[in-house]
């Protein structure tokens, strides 16, 4: 590593094998969603998998609520802000959000773009991840001061970044998509693929598939610009039961969990695994994971996380 590549983001991600960008063009199209979801099946793809979920959606975190974390201090140890555990004493899904420095989760964050950069840095340079396979980075809509932040100080670990883009099938969501890919493409930023969400909707009584939008768009404009169409997501409604609800640590149990680690324990993942969506979602990680070791970077063992 030459100098100029030893900073102290180089220097913390070190032991981080692959960093993925989750973004879309537009917002509320369910990127939040999406990056939780992702975060949840890589470390269901392997017992051994460690995961790492990094929330810079500064103005919008969402990723504490959907993992049910919100409300969890964060501790500062003598190496660093200890990462929040959404799978308890396991400590292999780990959680970095500016949510867990807000006092209430009603207050928003209104800053200017120096100190939202100074935010992001120090994620980056002080949250103590330790061993990670993933660390899947969730970003706010579009393309704004948080990404410029990212791929600025990512840049000595910029042969380890990727970046999968969320989109809804309405045109207007796909043409920000594009701008989105336009910036992957202007930082270099290899795509491992585009994902369709709220592709349609399956009737929770009879299972049938009705597509309240148009469908399809994504995967027509990951063909057009020769992406990989990682797969299309319903609206689940067993999803946003779970993820929208956030359920509130019981007083006093906190003292129980070891340091980080959260009440929510692997409960998390078993309901998560018994969604709809999962088994569409693993087929997606599948693909992810099928890229990484093929390589937008020519990596080679990156999926070998069990
Ligand atoms: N496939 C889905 N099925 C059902 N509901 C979904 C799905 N994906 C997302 N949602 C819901 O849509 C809402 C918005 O999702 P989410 O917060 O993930 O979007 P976002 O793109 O991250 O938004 P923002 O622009 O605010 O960052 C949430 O309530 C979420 O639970
Ligand atoms: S799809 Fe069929 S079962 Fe489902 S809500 Fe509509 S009519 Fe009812």
């Amino acid at each position: 590593m030459s100098a100029a590549e030893d900073t102290p983001v180089a220097r913390r991600l070190r032991s981080v094998k692959q960093i993925i960008i989750v973004c879309s063009g537009k917002g509320g199209v369910g990127k939040s969603s999406v990056s939780t979801q992702l975060a949840l099946s890589l470390r269901a793809s392997s017992p051994t998998a460690r995961v790492g979920i990094l929330d810079v959606d500064l103005t919008g975190p969402s990723i504490p609520r959907m993992l049910g974390l919100d409300g969890h201090p964060v501790h500062q140890s003598s190496d660093g802000w200890v990462p929040v555990y959404a799978d308890g004493s396991e400590a292999r899904l780990a959680c970095m959000s500016v949510g867990f420095l807000l006092k209430k989760k009603e207050d928003s964050v209104v800053w200017r773009g120096p100190k939202k950069n100074a935010m992001i840095r120090q994620f980056l340079s002080d949250v103590r991840w330790g061993e990670l396979d993933y660390l899947v980075i969730d970003t706010p809509p579009g393309t704004s001061d948080e990404h410029l932040s990212l791929v600025e100080h990512m840049a000595p670990v910029h042969d380890r970044l990727s970046a999968v883009i969320v989109t809804t099938p309405q045109a207007v969501a796909l043409l920000d998509a594009m701008k989105c890919l336009s910036f992957t493409r202007a930082t270099s930023i290899p795509v491992l693929g585009l994902i369709e969400n709220m592709s349609g909707y399956v009737c929770p009584c009879c299972g049938e598939v009705s597509n309240v939008f148009s469908t399809g768009g994504g995967a027509e404009m990951a063909r057009s610009e020769g992406l990989t169409f990682l797969g299309s997501l319903p609206v689940d409604t067993e999803l946003v039961t779970l993820l929208d609800a956030a359920e509130a640590e019981r007083p006093g149990e906190a003292a129980a969990l070891p340091e980080g680690g959260s009440r929510r324990s692997f409960d998390l993942l078993e309901r998560y695994e018994k969604t709809p969506t999962a088994p569409l979602f693993k087929s997606i990680v599948d693909r992810i994971l099928e890229r990484l070791s093929s390589g937008p970077h020519g990596q080679t063992q990156l999926n070998q996380a069990a």
